[in-house]
């Protein structure tokens, strides 16, 4: 089977994990097929491309055109409405859903007007409330490039995902990891999507062993969550839901991009209500005055 990939050692990196644990179980051999998308070879932000839906698009594309059989994407940049067209065959097992400080000191060891760089206007608007004397710089490109701004001095620390900074082979250069309490992470945030046609029932069945039911239901809820608060893709919304094989608990936050009013709820349900979960809680962010927060960064 065609495994697509996108180029980055990122995006090689967690296609080669996934292809291995499918080998694995099943002892049957991946080929890795590298595909180069618009998200990778334009320079400009991607808030005006659209959003992060340009590094799924080109290789939804070559799963239309039979040129590969799945694709992995980084969860959260897949789109929450599901395209009809394509199915989420697997969700395999999320091991970090959190943030990362990288740097040679901790959050709080900052000097006042330090420069930290992230791109996020949710890590912005939560570590704005926790350190508002910091200077946040919006910065973009793959993780090596933004990592090699802290080396250069051009800025003091940069916060990405722990997990992707583990797939790339730089925890050495993590300070500290942000506990959900302090920031918590975008939906979907850790985990990866396995997907491929949706007319192919075949493929869907095989790949379906490395599916995780625990972490389908967890980013099932945060992911209803984010699309019933018809959140666009720069809201600063955050979420993280847990399934411990009973119960499924589900945290949310809309902060002000000042960071200087939020609404955070937490609500618990049954894992195979995880959508209808997700729903309830952004009605009930949204009569908090969720959508006020988020202002022009809704739709
Ligand atoms: N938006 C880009 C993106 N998409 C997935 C990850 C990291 C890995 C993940 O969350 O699975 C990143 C970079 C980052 O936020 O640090």
């Amino acid at each position: 089977m065609r495994l697509g990939t996108r180029r980055s050692l990122m995006a090689t990196t967690q296609s080669q994990m996934v292809a291995d644990a499918y080998t694995e179980r099943t002892g049957r051999a991946i080929e890795l097929v590298g595909v180069t998308t618009f998200g990778d070879v334009t320079k400009a932000h991607l808030a005006q491309l659209g959003g992060t839906g340009v590094f799924v698009s080109a290789l939804r594309d070559k799963l239309l055109e039979d040129e590969i059989d799945f694709a992995v994407h980084s969860l959260k940049d897949l789109p929450t409405k599901q395209d009809p067209r394509f199915t989420l065959a697997a969700i395999p097992a999320r091991h970090d859903h959190r943030d990362a400080l990288v740097g040679p000191h901790k959050f709080a060891d900052l000097a006042p007007g330090a420069r930290v760089g992230t791109g996020s206007p949710r890590r912005i608007a939560m570590l704005s409330a926790l350190r508002p004397d910091l200077e946040y710089v919006p910065i973009r490109g793959n993780a090596d490039t933004r990592i090699g701004k802290v080396a250069s001095g051009e800025l003091d620390a940069v916060v990405l995902a722990s997990a992707g900074l583990h797939r790339i082979g730089r925890d050495a250069d993590i300070a500290q990891i942000f506990e959900v309490e302090e920031l918590l992470p975008a939906p979907g945030q850790g985990a990866l999507a396995v997907e491929c046609r949706a007319d192919r029932p075949d493929l869907i069945a095989f790949l379906g062993v490395l599916d995780d039911a625990p972490t389908r239901s967890a980013v099932t809820a945060e992911r209803s969550l984010l699309n019933a608060l018809e959140a666009g893709c720069s809201a600063p919304v955050g979420a993280f839901a847990s399934d411990d094989g009973h119960t499924l608990n589900l945290t949310a936050v809309v902060v002000a991009l000042d960071g200087r009013e939020a609404v955070r709820k937490s609500a618990a349900g049954s894992p195979s209500e995880a959508v209808t979960l997700g729903r309830l809680l952004a009605a009930e962010m949204i009569a908090e005055g969720a959508d006020r927060l988020m202002g022009e960064h809704s739709h």
